[in-house]
């Protein structure tokens, strides 16, 4: 039987276009996606909603907070087996990690995009939209968090990141892969997330702030914070969680102010952990109290301390 899938456009790529004479890459009004739903009918009855009509570097948390709306309005109003939400790809892994943890819902709720704009050759957003309604349309998506699905690869909002600036395959889980893919006839899920994390908020009216640490980096940048109205930080540390020395000042006096610091690591790959006892090491921030988050991208510890800030509230 086919199910009920709730698609929410968002914008993006997926529902851009080439203009004929400047050659740029544009959004138009008539979201060209619309025209295509009859191609993905044949998988599930589609109910479509247009949230906003935006490329991904203009959307932000409070643009993420009126998408939860959104959807609990949507379900409030309606009965659906799942949620496909069409999205640019810049920041579609930091919009599917505010949901994550701004819902708890047990249906599926699966975002996706494209690389290539609508009437570029080898456009792959009707395909992707199609692969995602067709994993959201499955008993077994359900439960698993919200999921990313482009390029025939299922991915967790949490691992997911944007690997390639061009590649249709640029969605990757650097640290753990997909957890299923989907072939011509159907979706096989490999495995599936050990928990979830719920943060809901009302409002967001907190700043983070985030900095990618860099060899010889000074403290300045860091000292402008409290000045900035920022109410938390995000560090991407160098390899396993480490700082120039240079920056300890600045990090005790943003701690003695109670602006929480989390630190991550910049590698792409493994996690940030107290080891190095050095002047900077990782270690002594932990003992300075800076918090370290197993797992994250800076961009996603990002969303979790603003959300945990506002949820606070
Ligand atoms: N492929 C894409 O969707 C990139 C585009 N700049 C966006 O994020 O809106």
């Amino acid at each position: 039987m086919k199910k009920n899938i709730l698609v929410i456009h968002t914008g993006g790529t997926i529902s851009m276009q080439v203009h004929a004479e400047t050659g740029g890459v544009i959004l138009s009004e008539a979201n060209p996606l619309l025209k295509e739903i009859d191609k993905i009918q044949q998988f599930a009855h589609i109910t479509e909603v247009e949230a906003f009509n935006l490329p991904s570097p203009h959307i932000t948390p409070q643009k993420m907070l009126m998408l939860v709306s959104t959807i609990n309005e949507q379900l409030a109003n309606q009965q659906f087996d799942g949620i496909v939400i069409t999205h640019g790809t810049d920041t579609l892994e930091e919009t599917a990690y505010f949901l994550e943890l701004a819902t708890n819902y047990t249906l599926p709720i699966v975002l996706t995009g494209a690389m290539r704009s609508s009437n570029e050759v080898g456009s792959d957003g009707v395909y992707n939209l199609m692969a995602a309604v067709r994993v959201a349309s499955t008993d077994e998506a359900g439960e698993k968090g919200v999921l990313v699905v482009l390029n025939d690869e299922i991915h967790t909002a949490t691992s997911v990141t944007k690997t390639h600036s061009s590649s249709v395959s640029t969605f990757q889980s650097p640290q753990y892969g997909p957890i299923g893919i989907v072939t011509k006839t159907a979706v096989y899920f490999h495995h599936a997330p050990l928990s979830r994390t719920y943060l809901p908020i009302r409002s967001i009216d907190k700043k983070v702030a985030m900095f990618k640490i860099y060899a010889g980096m000074e403290g300045e940048l860091l000292e402008m914070i409290p000045a900035l109205g920022y109410d938390g930080v995000v560090l991407e540390g160098l390899g396993q969680g480490n700082v120039p020395p240079a920056l300890m000042t600045v990090i005790q006096t943003l701690l003695d102010k109670k602006i929480p610091i989390v630190l991550v690591s910049r590698c792409f790959n493994g996690v940030a952990e107290a080891s190095y006892a050095y002047e900077g090491g990782g270690k002594m921030l932990q003992k300075m109290g800076v918090r370290f988050e197993h797992g994250l991208s800076g961009q996603k510890a990002r969303i979790k301390l603003l959300l945990e800030l506002c949820a606070q509230e």
